[in-house]
């Protein structure tokens, strides 16, 4: 039985994580973390901070916000708790953060946790290879109406990817309307679009001069989320040894 708690738990990650994991006997919740802590009828304790939590837990799984990151990592640390970090825009310090609290607990942080996106990821790196520097990599991300961060943490993993692969360490652009200039050769084009409910979804374009390549993934459901997550919380639930590990750790490709 691994004894879970959901950071995040009124949101809408959280909410299905709730739902996958009330129907699954290896589970149980036993508290939820969440700003406005008790919404509804739930079947477990909710609380604004971690350090109210006074109960056991073997692991949580986080989809909130950046903001709940200090506290998160404190409570990790303090009851040498696994931590599954799924929440996305991070700042270069809070990475740095979690990269050090990695040296003493377990942590799972990937910011897509779907198969199909991991997937992807090791197609683009092979695609890069494969086409050499005659093509301009653009990427394209498109997601519902409510999300806050941009660009996605997906397309900048993405973007991630190609970088390992290419010969020259590219230059991310998120913005044209600011410059009046051609495309530079090392650019990596990140363009962000926002509307109702789409639930998530990658494209990735190989932009040679007579031939155009895309790859895409589009996420049906939050359930390929939520079920990645799950994964990689029964995994981590199982390990003591401290690290950051990600979804290569889970699944091999
Ligand atoms: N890695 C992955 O595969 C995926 C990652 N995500 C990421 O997960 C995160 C959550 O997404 P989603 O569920 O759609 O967002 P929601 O806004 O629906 O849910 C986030 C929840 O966290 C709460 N929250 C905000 N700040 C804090 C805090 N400081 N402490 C505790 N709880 C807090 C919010 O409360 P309130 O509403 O009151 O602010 C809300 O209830 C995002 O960063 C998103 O990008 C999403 C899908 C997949
Ligand atoms: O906020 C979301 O919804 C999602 N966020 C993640 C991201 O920023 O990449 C993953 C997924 O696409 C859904």
């Amino acid at each position: 039985m691994v004894r879970l708690i959901i950071s995040g738990c009124n949101g809408r990650m959280g909410r299905v994580v709730e739902t996958i994991c009330s129907a699954d006997p290896e589970f149980e919740i036993v508290a939820g973390f969440d700003l406005l802590g008790a919404a509804g009828d739930r079947d477990f304790p909710i609380y604004s901070s971690p350090s109210e939590f006074q109960g056991q837990a073997d692991v949580v799984v986080d989809f909130s916000s950046p903001a709940a990151l200090d506290a998160l990592l404190e409570f990790g640390l303090q009851r040498r708790l696994p931590l599954v970090l799924a929440t996305t825009g991070y700042s270069e310090q809070q990475l740095l953060d979690i990269d050090r609290a990695a040296g003493a607990i377990p942590i799972f942080r990937s910011a897509n946790m779907s198969l199909g996106v991991n997937v992807l990821l090791q197609l683009v790196r092979s695609a890069v290879r494969a086409l050499g520097e005659g093509f301009d990599l653009e990427i394209v991300e498109r997601h519902h109406n409510k999300k806050v961060d941009a660009p996605s943490g997906t397309a900048l993993m993405l973007a991630d990817a190609a970088a390992e692969a290419l010969p020259y360490t590219p230059e991310y652009v998120f913005d044209r309307q600011a410059v009046r200039k051609p495309r530079g050769k090392t650019e990596i084009g990140i363009s962000s679009v926002r509307g109702g409910g789409i639930v998530g979804d990658h494209e990735v374009i190989f932009a040679g001069r007579d031939e155009v390549i895309e790859l895409r993934h589009t996420a049906l459901s939050r359930d390929v989320f939520a079920s990645g997550a799950i994964r990689a919380a029964k995994f981590l639930a199982g390990i003591t040894a401290p690290g950051l590990y990600t979804m290569s750790d889970l699944i091999s490709l």
